[in-house]
């Protein structure tokens, strides 16, 4: 048998630390959602009991370090299944991007392999397994838009945003999640976002209030290691984005509009200084 599952790129609309744990993670406020971009996963039994991969990608591991395979051996070990998988994975979502490609990956594995062995795992245990293998790993197993809290591993699911187009622009550059974290100092951000005002701007569908409520404390710490980061948001805005803003750790930036053609716009534009550009729908 053969199960086929998306695994959608998430953005940040707001990212605020709140402060560092003793065990090392930050304490998060953020609002998620997905957006229409997605790796697909082709997940297959095999004869032998063992894990595999393949991707079309040269770019990702296809060994332990790949977290679908961590998900595939936190499944199998948790509740031992005997079998074999090979999981292909078609990668379309930029690498250490800030979209969690990875976490997506590692979720997609984990409600795949439920359904292929007939586990029965209700989501809420599946987000619990997901948190072992990342932050992200949880939202990116039930999607939808949601605040997460915790380190990002506790969930409460709102409403979807409204309607729009979300252009999305990654410079040339990997960035490190850890190193973006070690390098914030929690007691000095500057600016905090302001999450009630885009949480209410997101339950009444007030686009134009959402994009001015957008706001991510880790931009901070990026924009000053990676200047093209920054020089992307300005290009963004002068293009006439709505709302712009890094999504996670980055150095993926994005900008939002309500129309079609001024994404169109901006995607052109943005190509002609970056390579990876992509124009999708807010997942709604
Ligand atoms: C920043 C965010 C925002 O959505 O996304 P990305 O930029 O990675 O997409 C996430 O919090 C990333 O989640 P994820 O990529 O799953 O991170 P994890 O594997 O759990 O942690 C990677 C490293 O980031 C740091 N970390 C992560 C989460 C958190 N709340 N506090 C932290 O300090 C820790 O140093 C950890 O070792
Ligand atoms: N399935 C996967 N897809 C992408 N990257 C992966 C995957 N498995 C492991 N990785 C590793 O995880 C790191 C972060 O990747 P990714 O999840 O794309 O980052 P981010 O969460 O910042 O978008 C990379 O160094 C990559 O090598």
């Amino acid at each position: 048998m053969k199960i086929l599952e998306k695994a959608s790129a998430k953005i940040n609309l707001s990212l605020d630390v709140l402060h560092k744990r003793d065990d090392g993670y930050h304490e998060v406020e953020m609002i998620m959602t997905m957006v229409d971009l997605a790796d697909r996963l082709e997940i297959q039994e095999q004869p032998q009991d063992k894990i595999t991969l393949s991707s079309q990608s040269g770019y990702i591991p296809l060994d332990e370090k790949n977290l679908a395979f961590q998900a595939a051996k936190l499944i199998k070990m948790k509740y031992q299944v005997r079998q074999g998988v090979h999981i292909h994975i078609d990668k379309k979502i930029p690498i250490a991007a800030g979209l969690a490609g990875g976490s997506s990956d590692a979720a997609a594995t984990l409600r795949g392999l439920n359904r292929l062995w007939g586990l029965g795992i209700p989501m809420e245990e599946l987000q619990r397994l997901g948190a072992i293998l990342g932050s992200d790993v949880p939202f990116c197993i039930g999607g939808g838009t949601a605040l997460a809290t915790g380190r990002g591993e506790l969930l409460q699911a709102i409403e979807a945003p409204p309607q729009c187009w979300v252009i999305l622009v990654k410079p040339p550059i990997n960035v490190s999640t850890s190193d973006i974290y070690t390098k914030l100092n929690a007691k000095q951000i500057k600016s905090h976002p302001a999450t009630e005002d885009l949480l209410a701007a997101i339950r009444t569908k007030n686009l134009d209030k959402l994009c001015h409520s957008m706001g991510n404390v880790l931009e901070e710490v990026t924009l000053g290691m990676y200047p093209v980061v920054r020089q992307l948001k300005q290009c963004m805005e002068n293009l006439g984005a709505d709302g712009v803003l890094m999504s996670g750790s980055g150095p993926t930036v994005f900008g939002i509009v309500s129309k079609e053609v001024k994404a169109k716009r901006i995607y052109n534009g943005l190509r002609g200084f970056c390579k990876e550009v992509y124009a999708v729908r807010m997942l709604t």
